[in-house]
């Protein structure tokens, strides 16, 4: 990996700093899981939901555009009441497991944000979760990001979530870099999709459960498992 060659470094947040993707992972199952108990309309496919599902339609997105995807796919009628409360009803479920347990970051990505900053490379974080701020803070690691792109400020800034790429263009932005000489590290399908389509220099994806090969399929460049993968001379 010869980080020279970048200007600036694009991270995820859930799943690729932190190990909050899953708990976002369980308040999603155990609130549509909840929801598709009590549900019955004609052609609604009511079947429990999974980790596929999670990995087909959430992962990665904005909240309430993860319930949407998810409905639709299963025949139910997404309207923004049932959207809503539904994508509320899991963030409730989220931020008590964060209050309770706190947050630890994957110390891999602690040695290469170490590793990055000590070469002087403005890094920033692009999230689709408005949990973002809370979740860095919670890591202790606020302070180690120039921009942290969140969903309430894509939401503010009307900058449409990951899949599209804006987001990721807007913190490149922020950095003073071009999308060329950027890179983003992403463990989601959605990210990486954003990040493909955005023509960044490089698309890491980093492999949590979607799979390298279904990574690759997105876009990723490479795919590693641990952010440690990325630290010259690192023997993790
Ligand atoms: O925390 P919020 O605002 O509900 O954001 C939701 C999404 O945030 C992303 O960062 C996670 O990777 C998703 O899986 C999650 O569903």
């Amino acid at each position: 990996m010869t980080w020279s060659e970048y200007d600036a470094v694009l991270f995820d947040l859930d799943g690729v700093i932190t190990p909050t993707a899953e708990v976002h992972m369980r308040a999603w199952a155990e609130m549509f899981n909840a929801f598709l108990g009590e549900y019955d309309a004609p052609g609604a496919d009511t079947a429990p939901y999974t980790d596929s599902d999670y990995f087909a339609h959430v992962d990665g997105k904005p909240r309430y555009d993860g319930v949407r995807d998810f409905l639709r796919s299963r025949g139910i009628d997404a309207t923004e009441d049932l959207v809503v409360e539904l994508g509320d009803r899991k963030n409730d479920a989220f931020n008590e497991v964060l209050a309770r347990d706190g947050v630890r970051p994957y110390p891999g990505s602690v040695l290469l944000i170490d590793h990055l900053q000590g070469l002087g490379l403005p890094l920033g974080v692009v999230s689709s979760s408005a949990n973002a701020p809370a979740v860095l803070e919670a890591a202790g690691l606020a302070d180690r990001f120039r921009t942290v792109v969140s969903g309430t400020v894509a939401h503010e800034l009307g900058l449409p979530g990951k899949p599209a790429p804006d987001t990721f263009q807007h913190a490149a932005e922020v950095l003073g870099a071009e999308a060329g000489r950027s890179v983003v590290l992403e463990d989601a399908v959605s990210g990486v999709r954003a990040g493909a389509a955005g023509d960044f220099g490089l698309v890491v994806g980093v492999d949590r459960g979607a799979g390298a090969a279904t990574l690759t399929e997105a876009g990723a460049d490479v795919v590693v498992d641990d952010l440690a993968d990325l630290v010259p001379g690192s023997a993790a």
